[in-house]
């Protein structure tokens, strides 16, 4: 090691684990080789995500930062609900504020404490369609030809889901279908899929499986996906919703007056370290 390294945070939100870099003050290009590398659960630090905090950009106007995100697959990713939150503490924390605008790939969200160690995101419009799908489907109602996907709703949150609603999340062979409906032809971007159950009237249980990641213990966009899906089906109201993931619970209220998502929940940090030259091609 020459000490030429560059400084890492490790964070996640509920077990959605990111490798963070502030590229702000040193150059480091966000690469699909060293996402890859740096995500390597054996020989590099290990993560669901690479993530960097990058200067804003003018397109973002008011914005402390842009996020960029790549899927542990060197993938790009627009949107990430786990790491903007744990991205937006660390910047309220660093400025001492309440709120903060990132500038994502998708676009502006705008971030707010809600607490000790507990953020909520503003991800957006959320919408029940994706961009790709021409006109003769219907976004509602999908056959992917994978059961349960079979009958799986299609949404947008800034990064493409396909939701399929069940008796049982538990019981999904979700390791089996998750690879076959990410690769589905209809999505050339590939997808995140999740699968969702109502537990209670304002409680989903969702598993997923992430794009780029494979099975992940949280999915922030998924979780607004799961909501936006179950309410368009009539599965739940439009209320405040709590959905259960493998890692924990997110509070995701998708908002009748602009369709915007909003999600809160927890961010944590685990370690910080230097990734080695030999992490970085
Ligand atoms: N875990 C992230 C989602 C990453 C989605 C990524 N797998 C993609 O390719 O869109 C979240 O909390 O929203």
């Amino acid at each position: 090691m020459t000490g030429r390294g560059i400084p890492f945070r490790k964070m996640h939100g509920l077990g959605n684990d990111f490798v963070v870099v502030d590229t702000r003050t040193r150059p480091f290009a966000l690469t699909t080789a060293r996402a890859v590398r740096i995500a390597d659960r054996r020989t590099g630090v290990g993560c669901d995500q690479l993530v960097t905090i990058e200067p804003p950009r003018p397109e973002h106007p008011g914005s402390a930062a842009f996020m960029g995100i790549r899927n542990a697959d060197g993938g790009v990713v627009e949107a990430c609900g786990n790491a903007t939150r744990c991205v937006a503490h660390l910047l309220m924390e660093e400025a001492g504020t309440d709120t903060v605008i990132l500038g994502t790939l998708a676009g502006p969200v705008v971030a707010r404490r809600a607490g000790r160690d507990s953020v909520r995101v503003d991800m957006g419009r959320a919408t029940v369609t994706d961009a790709i799908l021409s006109a003769e489907r219907d976004p509602r109602h999908l056959d992917l030809g994978q059961p349960p996907f079979t009958d799986a709703v299609a949404v947008s949150v800034g990064n493409p889901h396909v939701v399929a609603i069940v008796d049982d999340a538990e019981a999904v062979d979700l390791r089996g279908v998750g690879p076959i409906v990410e690769h589905h032809d209809l999505f050339p971007d590939r997808v995140n899929a999740e699968v969702v159950s109502r537990r209670d009237a304002g409680l989903l249980r969702m598993r997923v499986w992430e794009r780029g990641a494979g099975i992940t213990r949280a999915c922030g966009t998924g979780a607004c996906a799961a909501v936006v899906a179950a309410v368009s089906r009539g599965v739940i109201a439009r209320a405040p919703t709590t959905v259960a993931l493998d890692g924990g619970r997110l509070l995701i209220d998708w908002r009748d007056a602009d369709d915007h998502v909003l999600m809160t929940g927890p961010v944590a940090t685990a370690f910080t370290g230097v990734l080695d030259e030999s992490l970085l091609p």
